[in-house]
């Protein structure tokens, strides 16, 4: 892979501000999923070396949240100018690890990069309350403080945003982390862990412990009682498993989950815009992303027209490696990706859905899979209920509002749904009906970092970005002062 700065392409774990190997020298291979090329061997760290960066951050942590925010907030300013002044070599490490389109990623590189901006500045305001008192003697005062060590167990599918999301609120209040990139995207932490370092984080503030054991790691984790909050983004399985290893320590937890969004489109909507929403939102990324339409629900008196003009334009989208200016869909992350969304589309076609546009995999690489609309979906498809992560959707028709809030709802998952329609009534309505944790209305991107990012039910809890993402790294600490002269 040829960058600008080869340097961002590093190999080694990054511990307590220096670059190492496993203590056993092994490693794991990283691959373009398009090309099947091996692009890398990243240090295959375990727990021993866990433990090890789990202590660089715990002895980091007294300096670090002693710091002034205002001091931190230098440091974080200075690497969210770093990242983008390497957008570009930052955007090719995440096309040839991930395989999204090249567009998209330096979209991902600017979308990860503004949480840093941004939490620099939130950080200075962890306000405490001084709140009015039940005796005359005594003054009532809250402070905020870092919640102490971090662990951040994060996903493939955004490898940079996921990581900055956690760690830009968590450092800029005081916190110190340790990092456990997903095995398919190392290359994009470790290039982050470059730029932190250069932009002069402390050693032991911010470590990236790569593996491909990932219970190994993920127990220190959870055991370990140092940390005192972990951040997950990634399957509700492995959520959930994680939350019980968590138990025992009694960790903070911010759970970032499955989704299963439902993108509603009533008879009033206006067609254009819900085609370019459930374009935008069912296929950025491939469909690899937990707040991707999974199913599109379409009122009847609209259904036809709707149903034309998306085939038109999912029927448009090209597919191809990520490292090509027209590629709008690249290839799934690995064959366990593919495998998921061919056994969704042979469930569903088998139980009487019809495929209008693509139905199978893509000719144009070994994990590519070509964009699919379905029609005749019903509630008995698995795909009704399970995540996708692909670039196929189902459309269901419906008569009434109310019949589509019960279909929308009748899922354990709660994270983002979308709907299009005029009727302002109705819009209030639908909207507070949702069981989900963000809806977006009459668009179909809603991701920003002003926003409060977060789901509800079996989507987990915890808000990432906005002014409530500060909160999942801190702690409140009550003051009751007392004895004072009156
Ligand atoms: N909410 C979201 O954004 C995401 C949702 N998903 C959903 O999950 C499905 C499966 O994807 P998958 O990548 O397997 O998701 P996982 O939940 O398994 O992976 C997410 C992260 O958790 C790590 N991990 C996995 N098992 C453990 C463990 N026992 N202890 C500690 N860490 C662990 C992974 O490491 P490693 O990479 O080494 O396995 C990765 O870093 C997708 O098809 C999609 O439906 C997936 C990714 C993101
Ligand atoms: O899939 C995810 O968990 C990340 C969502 C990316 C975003 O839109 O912020």
């Amino acid at each position: 892979m040829t960058l600008h700065s080869q340097d961002l392409l590093q190999q080694s774990a990054y511990v307590n501000g220096e670059w190492m190997p496993a203590d056993d020298g092994a490693t794991f291979a990283v691959h373009d999923p398009f090309s099947d090329e091996v692009i890398a061997a990243v240090a295959d760290l375990g727990e021993t070396e866990t433990l090890r960066a789990v202590a660089a951050a715990a002895t980091a942590f007294p300096a670090w949240s002693a710091n002034t925010a205002g001091e931190r907030s230098t440091v974080l300013r200075r690497w969210f100018e770093l990242i983008m002044e390497h957008q570009e070599d930052l955007a090719i490490i995440m096309t040839r690890e991930q395989g999204k389109p090249l567009t998209e990623s330096r979209g991902e590189v600017a979308y990860g990069a503004s949480f840093i901006e941004w939490f620099a500045e939130e950080g200075k305001r962890a306000y405490g309350d001084v709140i009015p008192s039940h005796r005359g003697d005594a003054r009532i005062i809250t402070i905020k403080q870092p919640v102490g060590v971090v662990a951040a167990i994060t996903p493939w599918n955004f490898p940079i945003a996921m990581i900055t999301r956690k760690v830009a609120p968590a450092l800029a209040v005081g916190c110190t982390v340790v990092v456990k990139p997903a095995e398919d995207t190392p290359l994009c932490a470790l290039a982050l862990a470059f730029l932190a370092d250069k932009a002069g984080l402390p050693p032991g503030v911010f470590n990236v412990v790569p593996t491909s054991r990932p219970a190994e790691v993920g127990a220190v984790l959870t055991h370990d009682q140092r940390i005192r909050k972990l951040s997950f983004t990634g399957s509700t399985a492995t959520g959930k498993k994680l939350m019980e290893q968590s138990a025992g320590t009694l960790k903070k937890l911010s759970l970032e989950l499955g989704g299963n969004a439902p993108f509603i489109v009533f008879n009033d909507a206006d067609v254009k815009g819900a085609v370019a929403g459930a374009v935008e939102s069912k296929y950025r990324n491939a469909g690899q992303t937990c707040v991707c339409a999974n199913r599109l629900y379409v009122q009847s008196g609209i259904y036809d027209e709707f149903v034309k003009e998306l085939a038109v334009a999912v029927g448009d989208l090209k597919v191809g490696p990520g490292t090509e200016s027209d590629t709008d869909i690249g290839p799934l992350i690995n064959d366990a990706a593919l495998d998921k969304v061919q056994r969704l589309v042979k469930d569903a076609v088998d139980k009487g859905a019809e495929v209008i546009v693509g139905g199978e995999p893509s000719d144009k690489g070994p994990r590519c899979y070509r964009p699919t609309l379905l029609v005749n979906a019903n509630s008995r498809m698995d795909i009704s209920q399970e995540e996708v992560f692909g670039p196929v959707a189902p459309i269901f028709r419906f008569d009434t509002e109310e019949e589509v809030i019960e279909l929308a709802n009748d899922t354990p998952y709660g994270l983002a749904a979308y709907f299009y329609g005029r009727d302002h009534a109705r819009i209030w309505r639908v909207a507070e009906a949702l069981e989900y944790g963000m809806v977006g209305i009459n668009t179909g991107m809603i991701s920003t970092t002003l926003a409060p990012f977060g789901g509800v039910k079996e989507s987990g809890f915890g808000r990432e970005g906005s002014k409530y993402g500060l909160e999942d790294y801190l702690v409140i600490k009550y003051l009751c002062w007392g004895g004072l002269e009156k």
